[in-house]
């Protein structure tokens, strides 16, 4: 079977690039980034040339930052256009602005190095440095994507935070997480030395613009004098980011080239204190320059959605009210919320995973066919849907908190039991609950969502359970049972990657007896590639300006809507959760609430 790789980075596969063996004439630059493949290796059609697209970059000229797009025609003719626009845009964009190549004026041809990736470098901080986010996930990206070669030849890699450190002290910090993700590897150790000597540190207040001067400082010294572009990653706790991002943009954004932010989860606590949160970050960014990031966009079978919808036929004609029974969206995790209670606490289940992870999953399932794979028209749908739903109300909840339950002679821990959790706390640690979306597509099907902590496994799956075959010729086949003789098709996001269908099939033999089997992708089997972190994407997106998983205003405040009405019914009438033990399936309520709309859970089955 044939594979399309892009080279963005050797392991990322993509279908919009053609693959080696393909027709299309050879690359004339060993490209950096999946933007200058695509643009690249594909030729282009206009009514009398036949281009060879062979230079795509992002300059800035006399101020602004315009699209450059350099091609060289067949007769080896190199001509070059430029279009200015006020804020950055996906490079992939131009590949429609192609068409229209201008020569570019004396001056601004002069500004367009011919190896552009010389004049520009990347400086990455990672804000919180010292934290548990940083260490568990930002700096192995990191390296993944270093030893991918994904990361601009001209790159510098800050931690930025309150504790004292020497840069060779972050070095051997950082050198405690990074792995080699393939044991075969080869030079990792050479690999990460290389890393490391790219990785500094500048210990500093996060509200301090004395203290981001200096970074400032330290930065262009890295810089040496070439266009520079900065990535701030902000690992805190929510309450310092508008200090970091005022004193970051005030005094230590990028003089020529773009500055951006990324901005971890939590975008608030509800409706208005996440739009108090945009408020003030737009005092002091553009939104081009926020990137929200909700990790599990960038999980590779969540990104896998939009190929699985857009690109079979046989999904997208079944893919609404008329052939699907209800949708579920399902994450447990099997321990509890062990050293982030204090976190936690705050915010429960509901915020942490339900209202971001979950919905965002719901909507790319959901959204309607985008005009195209642009972030905008990406982001335009899923806001459709999400301003779709029906607020959530509290008799279509169901919350739980997990309590403490022995088991073969280890005792676990109650929530409470954490010290940073008050003795009292009605904080739900699970819950379930049904969705609705009011749209043609939709209207009348449950979405039927589950988030747990300390539950008895680590999974999270989408699950769609498609309606009963009319007239079915096999129906006495099946018993009485005829649910669990409908067709399922599951998305497993993690562990273990895989999607399979549940159909019914004849067991082979004389008789006539059925069974449920899958048609099964399971990807370790399929694919010899390791799945990259969804971090390593996240942040390679980020770098390239690609906004497509990250998270709009528009969207978070549609988000907010849906939850923060039953949220603030929860708190204010302090609601009980129903306890349910460590390690356990999760509260009976949960099974209450599917059955009220017919709907059993998927992974409770024997055959799930
Ligand atoms: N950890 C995780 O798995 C996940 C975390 N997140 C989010 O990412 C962000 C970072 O998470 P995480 O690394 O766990 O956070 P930490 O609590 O580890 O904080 C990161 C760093 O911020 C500084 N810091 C902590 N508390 C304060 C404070 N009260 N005032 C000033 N500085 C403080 C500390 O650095 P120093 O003292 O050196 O300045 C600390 O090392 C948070 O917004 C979190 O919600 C999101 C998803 C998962
Ligand atoms: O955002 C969060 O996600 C993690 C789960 O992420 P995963 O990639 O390991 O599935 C969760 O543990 C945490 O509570 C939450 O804040």
């Amino acid at each position: 079977m044939a594979t399309l790789y892009s080279t963005r980075c050797p392991s990322y596969p993509s279908l919009q690039s053609p693959s080696p063996s393909s027709s299309s004439p050879s690359c004339p630059h060993a490209p950096k980034s999946s933007k200058l493949v695509h643009l690249q290796c594909m030729p282009f059609s206009s009514a009398s040339n036949r281009f060879l697209a062979a230079k795509v970059s992002l300059q800035t000229l006399s101020g602004y930052h315009r699209n450059v797009l350099r091609v060289q025609q067949q007769d080896g003719a190199v001509a070059t256009t430029a279009s200015p626009v006020k804020h950055e845009s996906p490079l992939n964009r131009l590949k429609d602005e192609f068409i229209a190549v201008n020569s570019l004026t004396e001056s601004e041809e002069a500004a367009v190095s011919d190896d552009d990736e010389n004049e520009s470098t990347v400086s990455i901080t990672v804000v919180g440095a010292s934290g548990d986010l940083a260490k568990k996930k930002i700096f192995p990206a990191l390296f993944a994507l270093y030893y991918e070669d994904c990361l601009p030849k001209h790159f510098t890699i800050y931690g930025y935070a309150r504790s004292k450190m020497t840069d060779a002290d972050l070095r051997n910090m950082v050198s405690k997480t990074l792995t080699c993700r393939i044991d075969k590897r080869e030079n990792c150790s050479e690999k990460m030395d290389q890393f490391l000597k790219r990785c500094f540190y500048h210990s500093g207040q996060y509200d301090s613009q004395e203290n981001f001067a200096e970074l400032n400082k330290k930065l262009k010294e890295h810089e040496g004098g070439r266009i520079s572009n900065r990535l701030f990653y902000l690992s805190i706790p929510p309450n310092i980011f508008i200090d970091a991002v005022k004193c970051a943009s005030l005094s230590a954004s990028s003089g020529n080239g773009w500055t951006r932010v990324i901005v971890e989860k939590p975008f608030g606590r509800d409706s208005e204190s996440s739009a108090a949160l945009t408020k003030s970050l737009k005092q002091y960014l553009t939104e081009d320059q926020i990137f929200r990031i909700d990790h599990y966009l960038g999980k590779e079978l969540v990104e896998n959605l939009s190929v699985l919808r857009f690109s079979n036929l046989i999904f997208e004609p079944l893919w609404s009210r008329q052939y699907i029974r209800n949708v579920q969206l399902i994450f447990s995790e099997d321990f509890g919320t062990e050293g982030r209670g204090g976190y936690f606490d705050h915010y429960g289940i509901i915020r942490d995973i339900m209202q971001n992870h979950l919905l965002q999953i719901l909507a790319l399932f959901a959204m309607e066919t985008p005009v195209s794979l642009d972030a905008e028209d990406i982001r335009n749908e899923k806001v459709k849907v999400l301003r779709s739903m029906r607020p959530l109300q509290l008799d279509n909840v169901v919350i739980g908190q997990y309590k403490s339950h022995t088991k073969g002679g280890v005792t676990y821990p109650a929530y409470t039991d954490d010290k940073t959790v008050p003795k009292d706390s009605l904080t739900p640690t699970f819950a379930a609950a049904a969705l609705f979306i009011d749209n043609a597509r939709w209207d009348g099907v449950p979405f039927l969502m589950k988030a747990g902590k300390a539950l008895h496994t680590k999974r999270a799956e989408i699950r769609v359970q498609f309606r009963h075959v009319p007239g079915n010729l096999y129906n006495r086949n099946f018993g009485t049972d005829l649910d669990r003789a409908t067709n399922e098709l599951v998305i497993r996001v993690q562990p273990d990657e895989a999607i399979y269908l549940k159909i019914n099939n004849k067991v082979p033999g004389l008789g006539m007896r059925l069974d449920r089997s899958n048609l099964n992708l399971h990807y370790a089997a399929r694919y010899s590639k390791e799945i990259p972190d969804a971090y390593e994407r996240l942040l390679l997106d980020a770098i390239e300006g690609e906004r497509r998983l990250f998270i709009r205003s528009d969207e978070l405040d549609a988000a907010w809507s849906l939850f923060t009405p039953v949220l603030k019914d929860l708190e204010e009438n302090k609601i009980i959760p129903e306890y349910y033990p460590y390690g356990s399936r999760g509260p009976v309520g949960a099974h209450y609430l599917a059955a009220r709309y017919n709907v059993r859970w998927g992974d409770l089955g024997v055959d799930q």
